[in-house]
């Protein structure tokens, strides 16, 4: 008698479900115990101990990790149709219209045809170009914003010159509004938007117990879940008002018989139809898309940012070397543009090496099975959360080997043969700051060049040190754990202009 495949691979599971190996695990809460506030850490000790693919038991939710370029290969490339759904997680449905977003939306459909939105309408290599002059005028203000707190003699703040650099090129891409520096949206409602990104990244970022253990719910001491329905009211309002104005300016526009200008992103949603035959998209797919893309852009990039320039304060050679890169590539007659982005390898380099030591998502974004599955003979069951581990995968000695994998060294990176330097996983999966399969990043080009820009033009335009008292080897590079993975403290540094003045204008 022949069997169905899917059968005889269910008579064959129901045989052997051998778990892979994990932590002894306590009854009904499992392993969230051994869980600190740095799980990445935890994680990576864990994989250490019982070997590249760990099985461990959240509450009630079956969870696996890796810290394994094969394991990981094998997870997002060759099993990517089962393992490429997201878990349904209490911030995802209050603070993503209901999963009903890109990133945080299960396999299926819906997910499908968003994805196929930003592909073909949001983040096409042509929409990008004509964004171009807005990044480079962005550039400049954040040089600008610099020289000014460097001439108050006081170090300077990076996080927030490199936060306000991110937020101004995603707002006014996606809103067309500026919220930081001159002619801006206005300060009440600039401090409004900051806030509540704040709030949804941190509420994004939470393991919220609620999540694995159902009856934690009912209790909810600290008022997670209220808080993230506040959050997701207030979130929808500010959303709700952007788009109210851009459908006011299109009826103006229309009324006048004046030409459309240039579209930003919340333009080209509300003129694209809907579904099964509708007009216009929802407001809720429109709102969905837009948060998504404002999470996804601003703090991925920025933290990114922050990191490298810590690194290179730190380590004043790697600042020496990459300004004679920029001196000799783009010169001393002109600030730092896109078109030279291509041709500054060990600048290159530095950001690759950031992307090792400081993944911008230390866990990606948790992806979930979809069906029963085996990964080296290992029984993996339906709905398993995975934790890829990219924070563990730049630290695991057996890809970087053992000596120094705690030193920021971008030559590690350099290609021997000459070749361009990539800043994406590659066949060898040692780095993987956008992910792959299909869920990787579909912004990657776009967040490179935000960060690629921001230190090409810092690094250029400015010596920079550590602040008064603080030797370069003491800066501190502390994370705290997060949808994004952040220093935990602020970056100061003092700048030093190194260009003609002219050129700061
Ligand atoms: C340096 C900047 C960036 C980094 C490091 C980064 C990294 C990532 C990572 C690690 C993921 C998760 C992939 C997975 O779960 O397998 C992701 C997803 C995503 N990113 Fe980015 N990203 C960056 C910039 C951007 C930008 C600029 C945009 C759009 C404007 C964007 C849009 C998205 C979206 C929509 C997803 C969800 C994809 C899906 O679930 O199908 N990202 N990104």
């Amino acid at each position: 008698k022949i069997l169905h495949p899917w059968l005889t691979k269910k008579v064959h599971f129901n045989k052997t479900h051998k778990l892979p190996p994990g932590p002894p695990r306590w009854p009904i809460v499992g392993n969230l115990l051994q869980l600190g506030p740095l799980p990445h850490r935890d994680l990576a000790t864990l994989c250490e101990k019982y070997g590249p693919l760990v099985y461990l038991k959240l509450g009630n939710v079956s969870a696996i990790t890796t810290n394994d370029p094969d394991m990981i290969r094998e997870i997002l490339v060759r099993q990517d149709d089962i393992f490429a759904s997201r878990p349904r997680t209490r911030a995802a449905a209050h603070l993503a219209y209901n999963c009903g977003d890109v990133a945080l939306a299960p396999l299926g459909p819906r997910w499908k045809r968003m994805r196929r939105i930003c592909m073909e309408h949001l983040l096409t290599t042509k929409r990008l170009e004509l964004f171009a002059k807005h990044r480079a005028q962005e550039a400049q203000h954040m040089v600008q914003d610099v020289l000014g707190r460097a001439q108050t003699g006081q170090p300077v703040n990076l996080r927030e010159v490199l936060g306000a650099f991110s937020m101004n090129n995603v707002t006014r891409m996606l809103l067309g509004k500026q919220y930081f520096g001159a002619g801006t949206a206005g300060p009440q409602e600039a401090m409004e938007f900051m806030h509540i990104t704040h709030e949804l990244f941190w509420l994004l970022g939470l393991i919220y117990l609620g999540d694995y253990l159902p009856i934690w719910r009912w209790v909810d001491p600290y008022g997670c879940e209220k808080k993230m329905r506040q959050v997701e009211k207030r979130v929808d309002d500010f959303h709700e008002r952007i788009i109210e104005e851009h459908k006011k300016a299109k009826e103006r526009r229309d009324k006048m018989g004046e030409e459309e200008g240039e579209m930003d992103f919340v333009d080209v949603l509300l003129s694209l139809p809907g579904e099964d035959g509708k007009e216009h998209m929802d407001d809720v797919e429109i709102k969905a898309l837009i948060q998504d893309m404002i999470a996804a852009a601003t703090d991925t990039s920025s933290v990114t940012n922050e990191w490298a320039m810590a690194e290179v304060v730190k380590h004043p050679r790697v600042l020496r070397k990459v300004q004679d890169e920029l001196d000799r590539v783009v010169g001393p007659t002109r600030m730092a543009s896109e078109s030279d982005l291509p041709h500054l390898p060990y600048l290159r380099c530095i950001v690759r090496e950031t992307f090792r030591m400081h993944p911008a998502g230390p866990f990606l974004i948790p992806h979930e099975s979809i069906r029963p599955t085996t990964i080296n003979g290992y029984y993996i069951p339906a709905g398993t959360r995975v934790f890829i581990n990219t924070h563990g995968l730049g630290r695991n000695p057996t890809v970087w080997g053992r000596d120094d994998i705690e030193d920021f060294y971008p030559e590690r990176h350099w290609p021997s043969d000459g070749a361009r330097v990539e800043i994406s996983h590659g066949s060898d999966f040692k780095i993987l700051p956008f992910s792959a399969g299909k869920r990787r990043c579909p912004g990657a080009p776009l967040g490179l060049v935000f960060v690629l820009l921001g230190l090409a033009r810092l690094f250029h335009a400015f010596d920079w040190a550590p602040p008064e008292g603080i030797r370069a080897e003491e800066m501190d590079t502390q994370e705290v754990y997060g949808m994004t993975m952040p220093k935990a403290k602020p970056l100061f540094a003092v700048a030093k202009p190194r260009l003609p003045p002219h050129l700061y204008l």
